[in-house]
């Protein structure tokens, strides 16, 4: 009784997650939320009809965050500098020096998919990642290959090889937690997308210098150059935004959205029967002249300046009920990740870049994202 709690309090701490101190034999905070609550009520009568409830309704969670903050940001910017520290260490010379960012983005949304949704970090989920990446290139050919019913359940090499991944995962995640698939939807869709995002604004950044520069501009007049952001910090980054966006629409990481009907539908003026497998080219629709005007294929953040999004134009995380449920988080690294970056580093891309978007389950760059880097 008196450890538990002091251990699941050290176990938040290690994540860089803090809170109310514990008091010893008080049946934890209870005490100090009982108080919290007699203190709003005897607080005195509002005469307007206002509307600000939270406070009264839920102080204790009011004063708490408020003082200690939403857990998420400072987890994700330890693991950021973690990550920078690293690349700071590759450059000992003082100079110019090359990452293949694409491995660097791959590594850090999986340490953060296991921090924030896992509570452990990278080195123990990283069988679970390498068997999902060797998985990637079966499911993406068995995706694309001639459909022969019930193929998938002979045993050619290609199958056998995917039995036995599946197997290891799930022998891997079951010694965790028991919601297996959910589990491996978390791991896949919290790191795949996300790394392929970042690696692509990097490489839009490192090709568009002026954008770098006006984006810097942004996070070191808001928080300097040391400071890690935090959330209000976040909210003002409306050029970080904005990049981000445009780096979602030219190059989303879910191209293109499945579907399989479940009965007959009419879409479009158009019958369609049931078992009809549909795709929704989300990445053409983010290219269509017709919508974004002539200059759909470039690169300008501008163009997410001012007006509201139109959903029907413009659906990364995908629409309706099943929205993509890491959208909050997937956009809080991608911030945090990026501002970060440029508080350290200048970077352009190397020559041994070669452009070659590729879809492997999501866009990524097929020769991998070589850019230079200089510490400033
Ligand atoms: C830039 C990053 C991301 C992009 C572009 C993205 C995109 C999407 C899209 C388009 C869907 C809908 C798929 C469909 O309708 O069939 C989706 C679903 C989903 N995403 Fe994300 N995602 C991102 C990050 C994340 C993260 C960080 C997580 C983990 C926390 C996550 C977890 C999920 C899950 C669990 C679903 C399935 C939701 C459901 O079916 O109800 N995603 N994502």
């Amino acid at each position: 009784h008196v450890w538990h709690p002091r251990r699941i309090q050290g176990h938040f701490r290690r994540q860089g997650i803090s809170g109310p101190p514990r008091r010893l034999l008080a049946g934890g905070n209870a005490g100090e939320i009982r108080r919290m609550y007699a203190r709003a009520a005897q607080s005195p009568r509002k005469p307007e009809f206002r509307h600000d409830v939270p406070g009264s309704v839920a102080p204790h969670y009011a004063q708490w965050s408020a003082r200690y903050g939403q857990s998420w940001i400072p987890v994700i910017a330890t693991s950021v500098a973690n990550m920078l520290d690293r690349w700071e260490v590759l450059n000992q010379k003082n100079s110019e020096f090359e990452i293949d960012v694409h491995k660097e983005c791959h590594n850090f949304s999986a340490d953060v998919i296991s921090r924030v949704a896992f509570g452990s970090n990278f080195e123990e989920g990283k069988r679970i990642f390498q068997l999902q990446e060797e998985q990637i290139p079966l499911v993406s050919m068995a995706l694309r290959s001639l459909y022969i019913p019930g193929f998938r359940f002979l045993p050619t090499a290609n199958n056998r090889k995917r039995w036995k991944l599946n197997k290891e995962i799930r022998e891997s995640l079951q010694t965790l937690i028991q919601i297996i698939d959910e589990c491996k939807t978390f791991y896949f869709a919290g790191k795949e997308t996300t790394a392929n995002a970042l690696t692509w604004a990097i490489l839009l950044l490192a090709l568009h210098h002026d954008w770098q520069v006006k984006a810097r501009e942004e996070v070191t007049s808001t928080c300097g150059m040391q400071k890690h952001p935090d959330a209000e910090d976040l909210n003002r980054f409306k050029l970080v935004g904005m990049i981000l966006k445009e780096t979602l629409r030219l190059y989303s990481p879910a191209a293109l959205i499945n579907r399989m009907t479940c009965k007959d539908v009419e879409l479009g003026g158009i019958n369609i029967p049931a078992g009809t497998f549909l795709y929704m080219p989300v990445i053409s629709i983010h290219h269509d002249a017709e919508f974004w005007g002539p200059d759909a294929d470039e690169f300008n953040p501008l163009r997410f300046s001012n007006k509201g999004e139109n959903p029907a134009a413009f659906f990364p995380f995908g629409l309706g009920q099943r929205i993509c449920v890491g959208q909050n988080l997937a956009n809080i690294e991608l911030k945090l990740a990026l501002s970060m970056i440029l508080q350290r580093f200048e970077f352009v891309l190397s020559p041994s870049y070669v452009h070659a978007p590729r879809l492997l389950m999501t866009i990524e760059p097929q020769f991998g994202a070589q850019v230079l880097l200089r510490k400033i």
